[in-house]
């Protein structure tokens, strides 16, 4: 499995990390800078659907909207040249994984869970997941969801980075990357 004929130059880049770490806008703004197309999972999901990932999980249930996840991020990872934003639960799925790691460059976007509990309130109300936890059960999922961000190919670290900061520290890494090993 892979694109073995695809340069280093090539590879799509996909972004991983929690919700709420920044995968949508970093993304988009890596795409901007790179002169590339961007694809937020999440947004093709939604557009299939024609609603919202919380109405998509009321009304169809979570399993069908993994399994399109899986699905739109196959189609999209054996491309060229793309950045992919994929949502924060796609990697619990050991397929997309594998797709991911075997395609395309993976970046794990890593914040410590002090900065990410002061950034709630921009996402509560659009992420099914964190809808009627406590405080402490969304630090338990936060904590338990890491192991499986460590299948990565890079990690940036992005606490008390601005936006444009991390996607100017990617860009940077991905140029040195690049000139080294193509
Ligand atoms: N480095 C950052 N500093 C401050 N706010 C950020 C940063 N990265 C993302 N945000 C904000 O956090 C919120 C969630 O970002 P988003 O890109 O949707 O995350 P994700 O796609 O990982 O769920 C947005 O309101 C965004 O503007
Ligand atoms: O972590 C998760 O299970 C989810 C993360 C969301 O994407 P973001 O990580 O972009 O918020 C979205 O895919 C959906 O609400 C489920
Ligand atoms: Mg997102």
């Amino acid at each position: 499995m892979g694109n073995d004929n695809m340069s280093l130059k090539e590879k799509s880049i996909v972004f991983i990390g929690f919700m709420g770490v920044g995968k949508t806008t970093i993304g988009s703004l890596v795409a901007k800078k790179l002169y590339r197309d961007f694809i937020d999972i999440d947004q093709e999901i939604e557009k299939e659907y024609g609603m919202p990932a919380t109405e998509i999980f009321k009304t169809f249930g979570e399993k069908v909207f993994r399994e399109k996840e899986k699905n739109i991020i196959d189609f999209y990872s054996k491309q060229k040249l793309k950045i992919i934003s994929v949502g924060g639960g796609a990697f619990l799925q050991e397929e997309i994984q594998k797709i991911c790691l075997s395609n395309c460059i993976v970046f794990f976007l890593d914040l410590s869970w002090e900065s990410w509990k002061e950034r709630i309130n921009l996402i509560i109300d659009s992420r099914p997941v964190l809808q009627g936890k406590s405080l402490d059960e969304i630090k338990e999922l936060f904590y338990t969801r890491q192991q499986y961000y460590t299948n990565h190919h890079s990690k940036v670290e992005t606490d008390n980075l601005d936006i444009e900061s991390v996607a100017n520290n990617i860009v940077d890494a991905l140029k040195t990357a690049w000139e080294l090993y193509d």
